[in-house]
């Protein structure tokens, strides 16, 4: 292999790392170089063909990760996943693009984070997106192409009708960061082409044939290379070192060394290069270069819950229960309909219309008396500072307690689509019942967990991986509360006509009507809670004194020339599912790293 010096190094050519690729190397005199672990599967039709992504979830596309045993979900531990391949986890998600809210952003500024308020970072994300066919005229600027897919059932229109019933809009703008109501959902695939847009098409097609950007497939950064001697006696990043095809060799930075390798693997990167805590460091017999317990910690990420309702089948209200049976002449059709027109579930991902929502009134009953709770203050606080801890709680209280803010993200599946308790998706029953799911999403959890390494070798799997999911004990006072108000939408008009009689549920299900118990609510958010794979926080950008790993110019603390860019950064995560977001921090972040160098 060729071993020579860039000028940037980026690790990990996922989601951010391909952003930053293509945006550094606008910049002919720059020589940017981006490692990748996974292999190159752009042309892969499970990458391309939008409904076949969840086919790659357990392959070697995927870190196929495993959580420790989770105290508050009966000590399950559930199966997880991010993206090992070109473009990372945008190769491999549900396409769902939904930005974040004004007060979520404005939040990661008032930590300490100048420049990184809504009105600037909002500018950034808009230069990720285009979104040409929308009720909102067209939006945004940039290479990812987005599509709202068509409503060809009668399903939208009739959740459209229940969230209006409840008092809430269906018509609001998601970019506005105030949104809230129903939302027909942007999508990250391509109106033209009807594949999927991701960071591996949109960003680097434009890229690749630049003469000045190096990608090296099929390559583990094994961890950063330091030079002791710096300024001010700071360790400067030199380079990193690599193992590719079971040998190891080193490549040198002439200015920056940049980590996105997620959320999950950069802080395990900074780990192995010495940069975290030094007692778990010097367990492992890894040389401390800066102490710093904050690296790995405040991993949050959303808990989520799935509902399934049997329903009766009737014209308008079809299902996509045959093509989840795989019953070969619906496979047959679905293909066809999507080679020949671009067209039917193939060309879309399973997620039919949403909501953002907060609680309303019928179900949030007792929750000033749990908001004025001071003992869930002080539950599990992890190794958060008191200020941050502080600033969370304040932050998610002033989401939970307002008429404006969503506190959970509901998606709907005309179709089966839960998950079962170990993670994974759950098996539809045999025969012919049709179905129409939703998934809840709480969407401002309080829980932080953690991700540490436990082996000095970064081939090995080995990680300590806790969600700490439903940890806090308002998390599971809200998401419980959630499942409540969905039992409510489905069960009252004008959704409760078009259900079975005494419908069948989910298996794990309680019986219709007793989830208007908030115990039994909660016991089934006990039970059948899994965790979305939206991990964000664990290398926060925030003064270091009160938790931070990265200053707010994604500088590491206490070294030079390293900076972390990807969802690790975001302190307080998205209220949605976060690619949108993390194309914004990928973009903001291009422009900060450019503005200095
Ligand atoms: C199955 C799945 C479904 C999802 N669905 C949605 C959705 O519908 N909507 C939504 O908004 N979000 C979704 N997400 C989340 C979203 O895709 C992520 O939040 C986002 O991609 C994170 O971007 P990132 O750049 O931080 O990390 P990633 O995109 O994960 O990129 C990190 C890259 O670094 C590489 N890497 C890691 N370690 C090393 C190393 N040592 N050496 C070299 N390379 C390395 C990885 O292989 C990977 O390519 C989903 C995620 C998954 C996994």
């Amino acid at each position: 292999m060729e071993s020579k010096a860039f000028d940037f190094i980026i690790v990990g050519g996922g989601l951010v790392g391909l952003v930053l690729a293509a945006r550094l190397s606008e910049d002919p005199s720059a020589q940017v170089l981006v490692i990748e672990a996974g292999e190159d599967l752009t042309a892969d039709p499970r990458v391309k063909i939008p409904a076949l992504s969840s086919t790659l979830v357990g392959t070697s596309a995927d870190w196929c990760l495993q959580t420790t045993p989770q105290k508050s979900l009966h000590g399950r531990q559930l199966a997880q996943s991010a993206g090992r391949t070109l473009g990372g986890s945008s190769a491999i998600n549900s396409h769902t693009f939904t930005p974040t809210s004004r007060a979520n952003v404005d939040a990661w500024a008032g930590l300490g984070n100048p420049g990184w308020d809504w009105s600037s970072f909002s500018k950034s994300l808009e230069s990720s997106y285009t979104l040409k066919q929308s009720p909102w005229a067209t939006k945004g600027s940039g290479p990812l192409q987005l599509s709202i897919a068509e409503e060809n059932t009668k399903w939208p229109q009739l959740w459209r009708d229940a969230i209006s019933k409840l008092g809430y809009p269906t018509s609001m703008d998601p970019f506005s960061g105030q949104f809230l109501g129903a939302l027909g959902t942007p999508e990250s695939i391509d109106p033209a082409t009807h594949q999927k847009s991701f960071a591996g098409s949109a960003y680097l097609s434009a890229a690749e044939a630049r003469e000045n950007l190096t990608i090296w497939t099929q390559t583990l950064v094994d961890k950063v290379l330091f030079d002791k001697r710096g300024g001010e006696g700071k360790p400067v990043a030199t380079g990193v070192q690599y193992t590719k095809d079971g040998k190891t060799g080193s490549v040198d930075a002439r200015k920056e060394v940049i980590l996105s390798a997620g959320a999950i693997n950069s802080p395990k990167i900074l780990e192995l290069s010495g940069v975290g805590d030094a007692g778990l460091l010097k367990s492992l017999g890894i040389d401390v270069v800066v102490d710093n317990a904050h690296v790995g910690e405040n991993l949050q990420n959303h808990p989520l819950v799935g509902m399934t309702f049997e329903v009766l089948q009737e014209e308008g209200f079809e299902t996509i229960d045959n093509l989840i049976r795989q019953d070969p002449e619906t496979v047959a059709a679905t293909m066809e309909s999507y080679t020949k027109n671009g067209s039917g579930p193939f060309s879309r991902s399973a997620i039919d219309i949403t909501a953002q929502l907060p609680l309303s009134d019928t179900v949030a009953a007792g929750l000033d008396r749990v908001l004025q709770d001071t003992s869930y203050e002080t539950a599990d606080l992890g190794k958060a500072t008191d200020a941050f801890a502080k600033a969370h709680r304040s932050f998610v209280h002033s989401i939970v307690s307002s008429q404006k803010e969503a506190s959970a993200q509901y998606m709907t599946i005309a179709g089966f689509g839960v998950f079962a308790p170990d993670g994974n998706r759950a098996v539809i029953p045999p025969g012919s019942e049709g179905y129409f799911s939703v998934a809840i999403l709480l969407a401002s959890p309080l829980s932080r967990g953690s991700v540490h390494i436990r082996a000095a070798s970064s081939s090995s799997p080995d990680l300590a991986l806790d969600l700490n999911c439903l940890s806090n004990p308002l998390d599971l006072e809200i998401l419980a509360r959630h499942v409540q108000q969905v039992e409510k939408i489905m069960t009252t008009e004008p959704f409760a006509s078009h259900l079975v009689p005494n419908d069948t549920r989910n298996p794990g299900s309680p019986p219709p009507g007793s989830l208007s118990n908030l115990e039994n609510a909660k016991e089934y958010v006990r039970k059948s809670a899994v965790c979305a794979h939206h991990y964000t926080g664990t290398c926060s950008m925030m003064p270091r004194e009160i938790g931070g790993v990265v200053d707010p110019q994604l500088r590491v603390y206490g070294c030079e020339n390293l900076r972390v860019c990807d969802a690790s950064i975001i302190p307080i995560t998205p209220r949605a599912s976060p690619q949108a977001t993390v194309y914004g921090v990928a973009e903001h972040g291009a422009k900060i790293i450019k503005s200095v160098s």
